[in-house]
């Protein structure tokens, strides 16, 4: 306080160094902003006290295209400068050599840094956010849950039962009303159910036709407000929101009051499920189960095991749900965009067996019923598969990886890193580097997942990273990519989706890749043969128009 004062009184006295300080300061910025537009480069200039600041002031709205435009200008890593004091900086990468090195071959010198189990306490001890041994101990329990035959039917079966009780009548029902659909919103609501289900085998029915209208159920609002309260920590100095929570204030009062709820919810399960009560679906496939099941480790206090137990529910919801709906979404972006993507879908599903639904899709009597396809079906259907992985190499619905370093390192670059500088990958800019994957990076073409034989080729996780890379990769990612198809396959047999005139479709600066105003389409039925072949008639059509050259 004195030492303010002081200050404060030489700079009153002496008023012409505080000018001169602001001179110095202006000349330094002029001259880095003359320099930054001489250079033409997209690379931010490193402000006197604010930092990288203004450049995330002026691309709000636009942060991961800005950012891929800074890595292109900059061969693929620039060192981004939070404002002085504030912390913030970060070392931002998207060379694979550098994936490689950090997230698999050197995997030990990184963690996920000093602020990330804090910023996303909902998980608790979790998988998600723990390190080390700790990490280590519940990978190997994850992966052998995962891994097992009837966890892996009961989340299939799942999927397949809400997209055939769920999504498709819900989508009927907006066609047959000729209305226009949010499918953003119906694919939370799908993906909140199919998570719902099978962490606690039981229907939520968020996406039910008398749910749909309504807000959300407490626990599908719980998760969403958890969501946006851990964004809202990555994106903001730590001081700010540790200061918000302190005092229980705006959204750390909200993110408090969510995991309250998320924690009362999940106990009562826990504990209707150690009264002996049976599981609602399913037979002991569900996730509490298995994990219930699990051999109890003879250390653990009861209240240490229903922590785990609830850490394990909240994770999955946390790892599986919004990832699923973001993928969703932006795949049926895509496929919109290229109706000679969905054309190729459509005769590749129409050569596979599919079911019939009980619920009719179509408008009711005498009309065909829905189709839904199971997933070992969709094992041959490589030109969905390939089209699916095109969608999230263009984007990824996790578009960051955050890493710190835990000791000094030397990058393949030859780029020194100190201990605790941190890392951010931006995934989202990986799918967009031409040096990564060719002229074309930027169009969305299918085929080049595809081999000579028309099989899904294999590309290494480091250069292809949208399920993360290295010993702490995706452990769901094929029954997240099965999850996709299902939901895809019948969407697109059923139904012709295109997009409302006008609508703009973009990301949000999000840790999620949500967009910033949904996804608007209008559906209309597609009844099997006559109307397919009408419809295929249709996109040979708009295909020629597109190819049409003015002459
Ligand atoms: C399109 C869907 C999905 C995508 C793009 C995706 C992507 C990812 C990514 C990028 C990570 C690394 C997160 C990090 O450490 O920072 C991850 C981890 C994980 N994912 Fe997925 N995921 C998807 C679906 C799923 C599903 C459906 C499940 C569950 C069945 C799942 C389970 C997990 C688990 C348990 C981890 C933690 C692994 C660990 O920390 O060791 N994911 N996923």
């Amino acid at each position: 306080m004195a030492t303010m004062g002081a200050f404060r009184t030489f700079l009153l006295s002496y008023p012409e160094f505080l000018l001169a300080a602001l001179c110095f300061l202006s000349l330094a910025a002029l001259r880095l902003a003359l320099r930054w537009r001489a250079a033409g480069t997209n690379v931010p200039v490193s402000w006197p006290v604010v930092g990288m600041l203004p450049f995330v002031l002026t691309n709000l709205g636009r942060l991961l295209d800005a950012t891929t435009d800074a890595l292109r200008d900059s061969g693929c890593a620039f060192e981004f400068r939070g404002p002085w004091l504030v912390g913030g900086d970060y070392l931002i990468i998207c060379d694979p050599a550098a994936v490689h090195h950090c997230l698999a071959a050197n995997f030990s010198r990184y963690d996920k840094g000093r602020d990330f189990a804090e910023m996303f306490d909902v998980a608790g001890d979790g998988l998600l956010v723990s390190e080390s041994a700790l990490w280590a101990r519940q990978r190997h329990v994850v992966a052998t849950v995962f891994a097992a035959p009837a966890f892996r039917s009961f989340v299939v079966s799942t999927i397949q039962r809400h997209t055939a009780g769920l999504l498709l009548p819900f989508l009927d029902h907006a066609a047959a009303a000729g209305r226009a659909v949010e499918l953003e919103d119906v694919f939370m609501r799908f993906s909140l159910d199919v998570s719902y289900a099978v962490v606690f085998a039981a229907d939520l029915g968020s996406l039910s036709l008398e749910a749909a209208d309504a807000p959300y159920p407490p626990f599908g609002q719980a998760t969403r407000m958890a969501g946006e309260a851990v964004m809202f920590r990555h994106v903001v100095p730590a001081r700010w929101w540790k200061l918000l929570r302190w005092l229980n204030v705006g959204i750390e009062r909200r993110y408090a009051e969510s995991k309250a709820v998320l924690d009362e919810f999940v106990y009562r399960e826990i504990g209707k499920r150690k009264a002996g009560n049976p599981p609602l679906l399913g037979e002991g496939g569900d996730l509490l189960s298995m994990y219930m099941a699990w051999p109890r480790d003879p250390a653990m206090t009861d209240r240490q095991r229903d922590g785990f137990l609830r850490d394990a529910a909240v994770g999955y919801m946390f790892a599986a749900k919004d990832l699923v709906a973001a993928a969703l979404t932006w795949f049926f972006y895509m496929v919109c965009k290229h109706p000679h993507v969905e054309a190729k879908i459509l005769d590749e599903l129409k050569s596979l067996r599919c079911t019939s639904t009980s619920t009719s899709c179509g408008g009711g009597r005498g009309k065909p019923a829905a189709a839904v396809f199971d997933g070992d079906t969709l094992r041959s259907a490589s030109y969905l598969h390939a089209a699916v992985l095109e969608a999230l190499r263009l984007h990824p619905p996790a578009p960051f990886e955050e890493k710190e370093a835990r000791e000094d390192d030397v990058l393949p670059d030859g780029r020194t890193v100190t201990k605790g500088t941190r890392i951010l990958f931006c995934i989202y800019a990986m799918g967009r580097i031409q040096g990564i994957w060719g002229k074309d990076c930027e169009e969305y073409r299918p085929e080049r997942w595809l081999s000579g034989s028309g099989r899904v080729r294999h590309v290494p996780s480091y250069k292809f990273a949208a399920f993360n890379s290295g010993p702490r990769s995706c452990l769901g990612k094929d029954l997240g990519l099965t999850n996709l198809k299902i939901a895809a396959a019948a969407i697109i047999y059923n139904f012709q989706v295109e997009l409302v005139d006008g609508h703009v479709v973009e990301p949000t600066d999000s840790v999620v890749l949500h967009t910033k105003n949904g996804l608007m389409v209008k559906l209309a039925h597609l009844i099997f043969d006559c109307a397919r072949k009408f419809k295929n008639v249709i996109q040979q059509v708009r295909l020629s128009v597109q190819n049409c050259t003015v002459i």
